[in-house]
């Protein structure tokens, strides 16, 4: 060992007795601090002081009810502190810092040696750092600067100063492993250990090799939108997931991980990232995918379609007669000129066109769908239209008033009294005897009595009535959107130019799904936000930040959409055009319509080209199946050539595969993916294959990322990789269309160290361009 090393050894060893003392300590607190909550839990009754005799015993009971809540919260929020710490040094245990940086400050001849790891430690006086969290501003230059000037940015301001060394250490259980300077390019050799490894079931934390690009996205700090567009295994996934233990910690006081959102692909995509925020030491974000927020929100009107079955349609539906019909519908629905139309078509509605649904009470009309129309169109068209639905809400409400007060004469009424039980008939004795001049003997009584009884089962059988006109379903939103597709001229009023191809079938498929109570995945979006252009929009201002991950698969409609809900939030959006692969993507061929969102001022863009998921022949070989791979760049881990072979028919393919398969678990790939076109052929191929000791096959209702062998339609792949992968069936039959070029590459880039192509017969022409260097035909 040499004498450096020796030092530093030195370091770690003091550091590791630092650690121990502390969780001894924060060990004793936590359990105090638990002892109290629990003690406060125990007595939370005996403290209060319950009399509700008077008013001021009320008030007196409800104050001391607050005082203990509080006393117990504070409790709390010190045990939930302590406990966090803890968690924090017991995992510096393991691994107590990962760099080191050689900074001299400006106008301090002093050199600092700033050692950085996942959490901050101090000594006991509490004012020397002996670790700074590598989110700290200082920690900063490690990330971002070689060796030479260096500055970073701290609430006080930008503190300048020389950068003289940069070091990276692998320390395992208190022993260092190995130490290298690192000044040129962070993490080479760490990156190497990291990404050479198999997979285990779950993306994981990469704060010790972050790269400049990648730490631009994590500490970006301006703007309302952040838009990354980065290559396959670029780390978009992993530096939003960095970046969101970076804006808890920078905004620790305000910020909460409930007031983050991640709209992700799907659920098993939830499991598969839910790692990296714990192993940072910060709670996981609120995660959702689109689709549930749509269900969420449609569910109780219509039988919405899912994202993967539209696209399971696209993909396997060819033959069918209304294909054509139903992509351009796909298509036009996402774009942004029917944004625009169901924009017009609301304003329109301020002159006519809405539709309502007439009250019933008892079987009779109590107010008509005309006399509806007739209100609402009588109102003041200066206010705004929301304000103009919530006056005819106030009159219906009149009315519902009005009623019940002529129902209480009804002979139904007195019948309804009969029924009433024991507990009803209590209720309205105990009510008048509260009144004053009850004497519970006279005829007057019985006749105050009856009145009571009365109201009470007229409220109850209106009470239905006045929920429903509360919550607006007097406004027949399923009608209104029809109205939309009736004919074939009314968009003709509405915009301008040609009408998407297709029209009139578009409207027939429109109004029949409608019809039967669905709707489909591409109308979910245009619906409900005509619903909330109506009847005022449902916004959640407690969310700070969004971010949308795979956002290349969202339409700018959605995009609009996440805008209005989330009013108070910033958001980062982090996709890749080249797996777009939903059939609305054309609409987004860049990121650039996303510009328009807040506007130019509010909006970056940063840009990440190079590939760390992947083996660089693996890369060399992906970057060529799609236009613009030039720029892509791979991270210099070496790794097999993949591999095209070629079969003649179904049998050999199966046989071929199994034989692989055996192949690849003799040499301990943990995580192997056979990937398919589609569900169709993912269980086609799971037939086949079954018998494999322990395959799987992953379809689209799946929450759980799963390890060992998978079939998987390449859809549910996407944003998770394996360490091998076997693409299925890379035939012309099966990727003969140019449209299927991104989902193909889609698939490739999900392995990290092996692939394997197999083609049943003439491969697909977008392997056409791959080089006999890129791409080994066996
Ligand atoms: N700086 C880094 N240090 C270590 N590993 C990294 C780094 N950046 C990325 N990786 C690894 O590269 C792989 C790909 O990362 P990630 O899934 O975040 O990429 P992505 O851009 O979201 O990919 P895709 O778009 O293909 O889904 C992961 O295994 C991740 O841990």
């Amino acid at each position: 060992m040499n004498k450096e090393l020796r030092q530093e050894q030195n370091r770690v060893d003091t550091i590791m007795d630092i650690i121990a003392d502390q969780i001894v300590k924060m060990e004793g607190e936590t359990n105090q601090r638990q002892n109290e909550v629990v003690g406060i839990r125990k007595n939370f009754w005996d403290e209060v002081k319950v009399n509700t005799d008077n008013f001021d015993d009320y008030l007196e009971t409800i104050l001391s009810l607050r005082q203990q809540a509080q006393v117990l919260s504070v409790s709390q929020s010190t045990h939930k502190q302590a406990s966090k710490r803890l968690s924090a040094l017991r995992r510096m245990k393991d691994v107590p810092y990962f760099g080191r940086i050689d900074f001299t400050e400006e106008g301090n001849s002093e050199l600092e040696r700033v050692y950085i790891g996942v959490s901050t430690l101090t000594d006991e006086s509490g004012d020397n750092f002996l670790i700074y969290d590598w989110r700290a501003p200082i920690s900063s230059v490690y990330y971002d600067y070689p060796p030479g000037p260096a500055e970073y940015v701290t609430p006080g301001g930008t503190i300048r100063g020389e950068l003289d060394q940069k070091w990276q250490y692998i320390i395992r259980d208190g022993v260092i492993e190995s130490m290298f300077d690192t000044s040129l390019t962070i993490g080479d050799e760490i990156l190497q250990h990291v990404l050479g490894k198999g997979t285990d079931k779950h993306l994981h934390s990469i704060v010790a090799s972050i790269q400049q690009e990648q730490n631009q996205i994590i500490r970006h700090d301006q703007g309302r939108l952040l838009i990354v567009q980065g290559a396959a295994g670029s780390g978009k996934t992993s530096a939003a997931l960095q970046r969101i233990a970076y804006l808890l910690y920078k905004y620790r006081e305000w910020l909460k991980a409930d007031q983050i959102i991640l709209f992700s692909p799907n659920a098993m995509f939830n499991s598969y990232v839910s790692r990296v925020l714990p192993e940072l030491g910060e709670e996981n974000m609120q995660q959702v995918t689109f689709q549930e927020y749509l269900s969420h929100r449609l569910s109780d009107q219509f039988q919405v379609e899912d994202n993967y079955s539209q696209l399971e349609y696209v993909l396997t539906k060819t033959s069918d007669p209304s294909y054509q019909a139903r992509t351009s519908n796909i298509q036009f629905k996402a774009s942004t000129r029917f944004f625009e139309l169901i924009k017009a078509y609301r304003q329109s509605l301020e002159l006519s066109g809405m539709i309502f649904k007439g009250i019933k009470f008892r079987g009779k009309t109590l107010v008509s769908a005309k006399e509806m129309k007739e209100r609402f169109y009588s109102s003041d068209t200066s206010l705004r239209f929301y304000n103009r639905i919530e006056k005819l809400t106030e009159w219906l409400n009149k009315r519902i008033d009005e009623t019940e007060k002529n129902e209480l004469k009804k002979p139904w009424v007195e019948e309804e009294i009969e029924l009433l039980s024991k507990d009803d008939y209590q209720k309205a004795y105990k009510f008048l005897q509260k009144k004053e001049g009850y004497a519970d003997n006279s005829f007057d009584d019985y006749e105050k009595e009856y009145k009571v009884l009365g109201k009470m089962v007229v409220r109850r059988k209106l009470k239905p009535l006045r929920k429903w006109v509360q919550m607006l379903h007097f406004v027949d939103m399923k009608g209104v959107y029809k109205q939309l597709f009736a004919n074939s001229t009314k968009i003709e009023q509405l915009i301008e130019g040609d009408k998407p191809k297709h029209w009139e079938d578009i409207c027939q498929l429109t109004f029949n799904m409608l019809d039967e109570g669905k709707l489909y995945y591409e109308d979910a979006t245009p619906f409900l936000l005509l619903k909330e252009l109506i009847q005022g929009f449902q916004t959640n201002a407690s969310i700070k930040q969004v971010l949308v991950d795979e956002a290349q698969d969202y339409s700018p409609f959605q995009f609009e959409f996440l805008k209005r809900l989330f009013p108070a939030a910033r958001m980062t959006v982090l996709g890749d055009f080249n797996q777009a692969i939903f059939a609305h993507a054309s609409e987004m061929v860049n990121f650039h319509v996303l510009k328009g969102l807040y506007g130019p001022e509010e909006t970056h863009a940063i840009n990440l080209t190079r590939s760390y998921r992947s083996t660089k022949p693996i890369v060399e070989f992906t970057k060529n199946l799609v236009p613009g791979g030039e720029q892509i760049t791979a991270f210099e881990r070496d790794g097999e050539v993949p591999v095209l072979t070629q079969v003649l028919n179904r049998d050999e393919l199966h046989r071929q595969i199994t034989s692989k398969i055996i192949e690849l678990k003799k040499r301990n790939y943990n995580t192997i993916a056979v990937i398919c076109k589609s569900a169709a052929e993912s269980a086609a191929a799971f037939e086949a294959l079954k018998d494999i000791e322990g395959i799987k096959l992953v379809k689209s209702g799946s929450v759980e990322y799963e390890q060992g062998i998978v079939i998987i339609p390449a859809y549910l792949a996407k944003g998770i990789e394996f360490d091998a992968v076997i693409i299925y069936d890379a035939s012309k039959d099966v990727y003969g269309e140019e449209s299927l070029r991104r989902l193909f590459y889609t698939a490739c880039t999900r392995a990290m160290h092996l692939l394997q192509l197999y083609s049943m017969g003439e491969p697909s022409p977008i392997l056409k361009h791959s080089t006999t260097k890129s791409l080994v035909l066996n």
